[in-house]
């Protein structure tokens, strides 16, 4: 009989709606989880300082955010990963190497892996999304986490959380000890997620004729200064020994530099996708930089600001004309859609800019199914961990 299979896509998640003891309750957990807001280092004053400080300035204006973009079908952020999570689904059914089915389907047997999609903050989360796996009898899960840069408040929480819902699975639940774990690194500089990028923003950069002025600004998910090169083991038991964070601990907090010591830092990984990809566009590329954006207060994050550079650029480079690239964030969320779609575009446009245009994140677009259905097969190969 052959291993029952599932691949696990995880993505960031977002309130349940945007009634304000909703959005309270998403950002409570987003914002409680240590790899997030890591200090003070005790947990009861942490907890007091995000419940009774950070969350009370924020819930308005979160709340009022959502409220922008939410569609009928909820958040953009787990709508959209719901339709790549199905199209993925029929693209490797399409494929060689087997059928795959969503988990709406897995009672239907067949040999075929599952593709289930887990929250890393509310629901679908990560624990029920969990017991479900092992409820379907699955043996080896491949962890897909939608984040192509590591960053400890992105895809190593996501990892650990995976993997701490695992071990706390009870010992009788069918296969809870035996299903064994993999995990898609952070795939920055991956010949087909750049791929990907390039073919979704060439059809915008080429919509309308050059000009003198163009810009294209990168703008990325900030983080504190003071995460960078940091990353923590604690969570992953030694039962998942197979996980490639355990392969990489040697490699923690090393300096910058790609698959030698500086294999987990953030900027080293931003560094490249941003030299990939303009390599890839060529001469379809403006004069481009990069920046980072959505930081909260109290410490230095990661510069310089998008929103400073949104109005910089106009103000001092002459720039006209701007392209918005996000290539942090796999899917449309608050953060481009409102953070820069709406707040971005009326900061350059104020600000002597002619021209503003948002281009969109890989969402479902076929070439990022690609991406993803291609890292699923070379696992199915066996070959994801070389
Ligand atoms: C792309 C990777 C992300 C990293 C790294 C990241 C770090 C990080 N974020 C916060 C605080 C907030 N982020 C918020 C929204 C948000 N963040 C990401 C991704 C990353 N965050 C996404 C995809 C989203 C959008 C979610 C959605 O529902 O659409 C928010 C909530 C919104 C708000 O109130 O502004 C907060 C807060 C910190 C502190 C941090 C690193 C330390
Ligand atoms: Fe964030
Ligand atoms: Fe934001």
């Amino acid at each position: 009989m052959s291993t029952r299979r599932a691949v696990l896509i995880v993505n960031l998640g977002s309130p349940a709606s945007t009634d304000p003891e909703d959005v309270r309750e998403y950002l409570e957990e987003f914002l409680g989880d240590p790899r997030v807001i890591d200090l003070p280092r005790w947990g009861w004053l942490r907890r007091l300082l995000v419940n009774r400080l950070i969350i009370p300035r924020r819930l308005q204006n979160s709340s009022h955010a959502y409220a922008q973009i939410w569609t009928d079908a909820g958040s953009p952020l787990i709508a959209t990963s719901r339709s790549a999570c199905e199209k993925l689904a029929q693209a490797l059914s399409s494929s060689d190497n087997g059928e795959a089915t969503t988990a709406a389907d897995a009672g239907k047997e067949s040999g075929a892996p599952l593709v289930y999609l887990a929250m890393r903050y509310g629901r679908p989360s990560i624990p029920e999304v969990v017991a479900q796996i092992a409820a379907a009898g699955v043996e080896e899960v491949l962890i897909f986490p939608q984040y192509p840069h590591y960053a400890m408040s992105s895809w190593e929480t996501v990892v650990v959380r995976v993997c701490e819902a695992f071990a706390a699975l009870p010992p009788r639940a069918p296969h809870a000890q035996q299903v064994r774990l993999h995990c898609v690194k952070p795939f920055y500089a991956d010949s087909d997620y750049i791929e990907a990028l390039a073919q979704v923003c060439l059809p915008h950069l080429s919509e309308t004729p050059r000009e003198a002025g163009d810009h294209l600004l990168f703008s990325y998910h900030g983080i504190p200064v003071r995460h960078v090169g940091i990353a923590s083991l604690r969570g992953v038991t030694a039962r998942f020994v197979e996980h490639p964070l355990a392969e990489w601990t040697p490699e923690i907090g090393g300096a910058s530099g790609e698959g030698g010591a500086g294999a987990l830092s953030y900027v080293a990984h931003i560094e490249q996708t941003t030299a990939r990809l303009v390599a890839r566009l060529g001469d379809a590329a403006p004069r481009h930089s990069l920046a980072y954006q959505s930081r909260l207060v109290g410490e230095p994050w990661l510069a310089p600001y998008t929103d400073a550079e949104l109005l910089r650029l106009p103000r001092e480079e002459g720039v006209r004309r701007l392209f918005v690239l996000c290539p942090a964030f796999t899917t449309d969320c608050l953060e481009t859609l409102e953070e820069i779609q709406m707040q971005g575009r009326d900061a350059f446009l104020g600000a002597g800019g002619t021209f503003f245009k948002q281009i969109p994140c890989l969402n479902d677009h076929p070439a990022y199914i690609d991406f993803l259905a291609s890292r699923v097969r070379h696992w199915l190969k066996k070959d994801c961990l070389k």
